[in-house]
């Protein structure tokens, strides 16, 4: 395992008590590089203890994020979901809707197997935990969000983004201030940080969670004088409260600002964040089965995903032969399904004989198509339209597979 220690670290070693003493250890981020490590004490024994006390400690930085640390042998794959909070119950119910069953005996049990993936398990743990252990390698895939995913990989390239909309968990990262005061009449993030309220001594002052997106944003804008003060939840009281002058932190509805009296300004949004399937690098370059396994989750995701927008729309049309019949389907922008309609000629009996007067069209629609598309179809003679939802599209490969093995150097 390699260890990284930041520019003229001193490690102490101390023979009558043997431990080590890593000053600035919690108190770094992100840690960087690997020379210049001064060591004091017995050498070799120094480096021993060096290596295993910085393991034991799991390499946590100011913000708990860990550094990667190399695939251990075990067998399973592991997938982490939310154990709690508004993303678990619709991590299962997504996971269901790709016909991969989570098995939890009791909600209180953390660990948990999905039959369809005999070589994978399901760790319950909450969506922090899960980007920290993607990183320290004791998962390798999870679904959290993509906010979480800022916040505690903090850009860490061991961590990749497998899919990036699974479709829930929708909000976004938002600075806000309140809507009367000295703010009534600010709008955006310049007029605010143009305010002659902040100087060095009296700044800004910032309540949030995101403590390392936060001053990430405002350096990013180059807003000089703010400062960040923390809270686990019901920030939106701060302001009112007078423990800070705005806050940032997630919106969805909007309903808890308005109802605090805050606004959202311009250029205050930090980022748009839904669930997302994420992966250890290493876990899928290293560990056996973890790619083969994530390939068939994203297979299924991708599939049911893509047809959860969609209808399929049958309805038969009076016609003289296919190609005719599929000029005149064309002619209409809502009915040219994902490849162009699959037409087929149905057979009638007409005085003894059988005829073909009739072509059955199938298309796929987008759901907030479908009303427009039944009026298209009506308009060129369609009659007899069924509607059914559609549970899965395979496509041929999909483009988020290609790009995760390029990603991946594959
Ligand atoms: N309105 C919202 N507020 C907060 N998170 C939301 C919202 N909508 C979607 N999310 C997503 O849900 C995730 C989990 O949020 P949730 O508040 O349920 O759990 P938590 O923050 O871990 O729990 P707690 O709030 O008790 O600390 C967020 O990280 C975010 O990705
Ligand atoms: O825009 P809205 O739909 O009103 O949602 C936003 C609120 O939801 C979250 O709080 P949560 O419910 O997780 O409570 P918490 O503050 O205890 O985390 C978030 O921190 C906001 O306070
Ligand atoms: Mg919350």
């Amino acid at each position: 395992m390699s260890i990284s220690i930041p520019l003229n670290t001193t490690l102490q070693y101390s023979s009558s008590s043997p431990s080590f003493h890593l000053p600035s250890l919690s108190l770094f981020s992100p840690i960087h590089s690997t020379t210049a490590v001064s060591v004091t004490g017995t050498r070799q024994r120094c480096l021993r203890m060096v290596t295993s006390c910085v393991s034991n400690a799991q390499k946590s930085n100011q913000n708990g994020a860990t550094d990667a640390v190399s695939v251990v042998g075990r067998e399973q794959i592991r997938l982490g979901l939310p154990s709690k909070g508004r993303m678990a119950a619709d991590s299962l119910d997504l996971l269901k809707d790709c016909q991969l069953f989570v098995k939890q005996v009791n909600p209180r049990q953390y660990v948990a197997q999905i039959p369809q993936l005999p070589n994978t398990e399901v760790w319950f743990q909450r969506p922090k935990d899960i980007v920290r252990k993607l990183l320290s390698g004791d998962l390798d895939l999870g679904i959290v969000g993509l906010d979480i995913v800022s916040e505690f990989g903090q850009g860490n390239e061991d961590l990749i983004i497998v899919h990036e909309a699974l479709n829930f968990g929708d909000c976004h990262l938002s600075l806000a201030i309140p809507n009367y005061g000295i703010f009534e009449n600010i709008k955006s993030l310049k007029e605010l940080a143009q305010m002659p309220q902040w100087t060095a001594e009296r700044p800004l002052r910032v309540a949030t969670g995101f403590t390392y997106l936060g001053p990430k944003f405002m350096k990013d804008n180059g807003i000089k004088h703010v400062s960040f003060s923390t809270a686990d939840g019901a920030l939106e009281a701060a302001p009112a409260m007078g423990i800070a002058d705005a806050i940032l932190d997630l919106v969805s509805s909007g309903t808890t600002l308005k109802e605090n009296n805050l606004k959202e300004i311009e250029g205050g949004i930090v980022l748009e964040s839904q669930a997302a399937l994420v992966a250890s690098r290493r876990a899928l370059t290293e560990r056996k089965g973890a790619l083969e396994t994530v390939h068939e989750i994203l297979e299924r995701l991708e599939a049911h995903l893509k047809a959860d927008g969609q209808f399929t729309v049958v309805a038969n049309m009076r016609g003289t032969d296919a190609e005719e019949v599929a000029e005149r389907v064309k002619t209409q922008s809502s009915l040219s399904g994902l490849q162009g309609p699959t037409i087929s000629p149905v057979y009638c009996k007409r005085d003894g004989k059988i005829s073909i007067e009739y072509y059955a069209i199938v298309i796929c629609v987008p759901k907030k198509a479908l009303y427009e598309s039944v009026q298209q179809l009506r308009a060129v003679g369609g009659s007899g339209v069924l509607v059914s939802p559609l549970t899965y599209i395979f496509d041929e490969e999909t483009p988020r597979w290609s790009q995760l093995l390029s990603n991946l150097g594959l």
